[in-house]
């Protein structure tokens, strides 16, 4: 349970971006496993393709079977850019989506799914907020609607990325512990991230980055001086024109 094996993926986009090369990993949950590596080095490109959201060639598996039939398992949160936040809904009509996945169609939200929902605005610390519009939260509190998005849909694996952009210490500190308690209840947990500093305190294992894998594996291993220079090396900025 809880095992994410990329054999031998690539992705290429327009026929020309090579995003991904040949990417080989097996990443084992429970864990909370960070993805890292510089901008454009096919980090978000690397949690759609497990999505299915960009095509690949090569195998995704989860658990053993194609990564496709799993899509119902996996909780995602996309980039905040993505998110039209514009959109006229409250905090728990937002947080109520998570049930979808799991409804048949047509049918409607029941009092005990309610129940979940509110359980898990306590969690996040929202629970005051929950008639309030989207619009009118912070960024650190919207991330938080979006993890409790999560939380109600009780997936086992969690795909977040960037999830703390835009976000103030303390909605962090409170997001951080709640994927650590669900780490701890067995979910595997995956996070594209930027910010080096937090990455030993964060994540218990890392995907290292660039195209290619760098380096993958348990973070006291895998963070070192010649990895991130290996991967955030000089040149590839240049060669990306940025
Ligand atoms: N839909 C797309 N169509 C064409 N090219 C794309 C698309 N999505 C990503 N790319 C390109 O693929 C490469 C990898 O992008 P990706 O977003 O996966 O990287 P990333 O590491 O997540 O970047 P960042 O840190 O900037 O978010 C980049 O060169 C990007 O421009």
């Amino acid at each position: 349970m809880g095992m994410i094996e990329c054999k031998n993926v690539s992705v290429v986009y327009n026929n020309e971006v090579e995003a991904l090369h040949h990417i080989d990993l097996a990443i084992k949950g429970p864990t909370i496993t960070g993805i890292i590596g510089p901008n454009g080095s096919g980090k978000s490109t690397l949690l759609k393709a497990i999505l299915g959201m960009a095509q690949f060639n090569g195998e995704i598996n989860i658990d053993g079977v194609t990564s496709k039939k799993f899509l119902k398992k996996i909780a995602y949160v996309a980039q905040k850019s993505l998110i039209d936040l514009s959109f006229p809904i409250t905090v728990k009509e937002c947080v109520s989506l998570g049930i979808l996945p799991s409804l048949g169609l047509f049918k409607r939200i029941k009092k005990a799914d309610w129940k979940r929902v509110e359980k898990a605005l306590d969690i996040v610390g929202l629970r005051e907020q929950e008639q309030r519009q989207i619009s009118a939260l912070s960024g650190g509190q919207f991330q938080r609607v979006l993890i409790a998005r999560c939380l109600v849909q009780n997936a086992d694996y969690l795909f977040l990325d960037e999830p703390f952009v835009g976000v103030d210490m303390i909605s962090e500190d409170i997001i951080i512990k709640i994927l650590k308690n669900l780490r701890n209840e067995g979910k595997t947990i995956l996070i594209v991230h930027h910010d080096l500093s937090k990455v030993k305190d964060y994540f218990d294992q890392l995907v290292m980055l660039n195209s290619k894998v760098i380096a993958a594996g348990a973070t006291a291993e895998v963070f070192n001086m010649q990895n991130l220079k290996c991967a955030y090396g000089e040149n590839i900025f240049v060669d990306r024109g940025e």
